[in-house]
């Protein structure tokens, strides 16, 4: 099992993948990991996204899957029985942080604010989801955090986009950004795996 700091290694962006078709699943996931985006994060807010982490799990072994959108010890178990590898919440709870001890499957919790960040920090967390990321004060909050807290590293997510992810990058603090900019909904109706497979290899080259 890899830790959450590995998990964050393996690239400068972690897909979000919101899944609405079983069948989209695997050819996603492998067209992510062959442009050079091997870590993916599938949200756990359709009624297919258990069974498309299982697919993954069983079929891409060269992607690492994790589950996102776990607001409860419930779905942290649903996802840890799927194969999810790592999980991923947009906050957290003291219930999650109990559950999240207990298991061999690490998990990002998510923080926006100095004091979430402390809160997590003083429970054993050093790798948080800064969520969400452009609302919530973006690089200038980030930065900002990096002084007092030199000993936490946040993924940012939610609002990044291509352009806006190499400042991100260059910060201290941040060893990759999330993002569903590199599966649009679009291509993946389109079955366009190519086009994936490109945004994927673009958002790799946006080395730290
Ligand atoms: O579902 C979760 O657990 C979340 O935290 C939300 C996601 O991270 C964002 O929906 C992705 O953000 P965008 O790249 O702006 O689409």
């Amino acid at each position: 099992m890899k830790t959450i700091s590995e998990i964050l290694a393996l690239g400068p962006v972690v897909p979000v993948l919101t899944i609405d078709d079983l069948e989209t699943a695997v050819p996603l996931a492998r067209a992510l990991a062959a442009g050079g985006l091997p870590a993916i994060e599938v949200t756990l807010r359709t009624a297919a996204s258990p069974a498309a982490i299982k697919a993954i799990a069983a079929e891409v072994p060269e992607a690492v899957v994790g589950a996102g959108t776990i607001l409860n010890p419930k779905h942290y178990e649903e996802a840890v029985n799927a194969g999810a590898l790592f999980i991923v919440s947009p906050g957290c709870t003291p219930e999650l942080i109990e559950y999240a001890k207990k298991s061999d499957v690490p998990f990002l919790p998510g923080a926006a604010t100095a004091s979430e960040a402390m809160v997590l920090l003083r429970a054993g967390f050093t790798h948080l989801k800064f969520f969400p990321a452009e609302p919530a004060g973006g690089t200038k909050l980030l930065s900002s955090l990096a002084a007092p807290l030199p000993m936490l590293k946040f993924c940012p997510t939610g609002g990044i986009s291509v352009e806006k992810a190499p400042d991100y990058l260059a910060l201290p603090n941040v060893p990759c950004v999330g993002g569903s900019w590199v599966a649009p909904a679009d291509a993946v109706k389109a079955r366009d795996w190519g086009k994936i497979e490109a945004l994927a290899r673009a958002a790799a080259g946006l080395r730290k």
